[in-house]
């Protein structure tokens, strides 16, 4: 009996448990989908069915995959700037162009049949609107005037040629345009670059850094413009392009401190040259040109500058030669950069800027671009500045 209750219930159980898994499907079976009901019906036990297209949100809100949203710091391209060597000769259509009135004008004046005083005072007009100054031209036209009477000089190629020769004369081929850039005593050259505002210094440190890598120099920059938050940025952004370290200064500190930070990094870090950029100043600012030979003393104590440069705007003519006259007594200049060359029809203030300051001009800027600095060349010079129409 016991048995037969026993069975019973387990039965009872398997029935039970059967129609438990078995209703639910049928169930399910029978409920229509959503798509199917038609408009009105609602279905209480579930959700509306959501088509199998659209994607359920998720219920954590997962963040989207970071997409390498951090970029690693690219690394700078250091650039192999063109060799200096010729690049007067390189550069020589650009000066030709801006030079080419003073060129056309004389060449013209020269092909006369007969060179008689109007012309020679042409002459003389042609090179005192050339900034080559009124002194200067004088003594030019003398001379030349003296060999194509002594030589009986006749065409127009001689002439040329002959007053070629004048001027690069008169431009002092034999003074030393070499910079001073090479280490020595186990310690870096260091160049001190000076000028008024906006004359090119800041470019020009960053061009002479670049003409200095590509002869295979190492170099270090220090932006003792401290006035100019953006001179020190313009500089560094010169040096990384050449790989060169730039060391800066908090915006309005002492530029002398700067510069010395410079030597002594350059010192430690062992490079060949350091290149100190200066803040622009006026030269009738005393204090300033006062900071600028402080400047000069502090980095001293270092040792010697090797090379003070100033950057003149060939653009500001006459003019620029007195702010020169000032710089040179403020510190000794041992070079000029005559800049913006490119810019001015008026070639003729190297020779003026060399006859009145008897410093030499050791390098032209001959454009904005990395690479449009050159060494001075007297002849190339000249030949540029006569242009070849004869
Ligand atoms: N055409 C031409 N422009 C030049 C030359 N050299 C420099 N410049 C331009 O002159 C402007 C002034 O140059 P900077 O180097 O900023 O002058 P800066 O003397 O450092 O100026 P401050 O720091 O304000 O004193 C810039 O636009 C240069 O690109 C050149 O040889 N030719």
């Amino acid at each position: 009996m016991e048995y037969v209750v026993a069975s019973l219930i387990l039965l009872a159980v398997l029935i039970v448990g059967a129609v438990g898994l078995v209703v639910p499907r049928l169930r399910r079976r029978e409920l229509p989908p959503s798509e199917q009901t038609g408009a009105g019906t609602t279905t209480l036990e579930r959700p509306p069915v959501v088509p199998p297209t659209e994607e359920l949100p998720p219920l954590v809100e997962r963040p989207a995959p970071v997409q390498e949203e951090v970029a690693e710091p690219a690394a700078p391209t250091i650039e192999a700037p063109e060799p200096t060597a010729g690049r007067l000769v390189r550069l020589r259509a650009r000066l030709s162009r801006s030079q080419s009135v003073f060129g056309r004008g004389l060449l013209s004046v020269l092909s006369r049949d007969h060179l008689d005083e109007d012309a020679w005072e042409e002459i003389e007009d042609s090179l005192i609107s050339a900034d080559v100054g009124v002194e200067a031209s004088q003594v030019l036209v003398e001379r030349l005037r003296e060999r194509v009477r002594v030589l009986g000089t006749r065409t127009v190629a001689e002439v040329r040629a002959q007053l070629a020769e004048e001027l690069t004369a008169a431009l002092e081929p034999e003074l030393d345009r070499s910079l001073k850039t090479a280490p020595h005593d186990g310690r870096p050259a260091v160049v001190l670059v000076v000028g008024v505002n906006g004359a090119g210094k800041t470019t020009t440190c960053g061009k002479i850094a670049r003409v200095l890598v590509a002869d295979g120099r190492t170099v270090l920059l220090g932006a003792a413009d401290t006035f100019r938050a953006a001179a020190a940025e313009q500089l560094a952004t010169w040096g990384e392009r050449v790989g060169a370290e730039t060391v800066r200064g908090p915006e309005g500190g002492d530029p002398a401190s700067v510069a010395f930070d410079a030597v002594k990094r350059g010192i430690d870090v062992g490079v060949d040259t350091v290149l100190i950029d200066t803040a622009g100043r006026l030269q009738n600012k005393i204090g300033l040109m006062d900071e600028l030979g402080k400047v000069k003393r502090v980095v001293e104590k270092h040792g010697t500058v090797d090379e003070t440069l100033l950057i003149l705007d060939a653009t500001t003519g006459q003019n620029g030669l007195e702010q020169a006259r000032v710089f040179t007594e403020a510190v000794e200049v041992t070079g000029v950069v005559l800049t913006k060359l490119d810019g001015t029809a008026k070639g003729g203030i190297v020779i003026a800027v060399q006859r009145k300051l008897g410093i030499p001009v050791k390098l032209v800027g001959l454009g904005e671009g990395p690479d449009d600095l050159a060494p001075f060349e007297p002849a190339a010079f000249v030949e540029a500045l006569l242009g070849s129409d004869a």
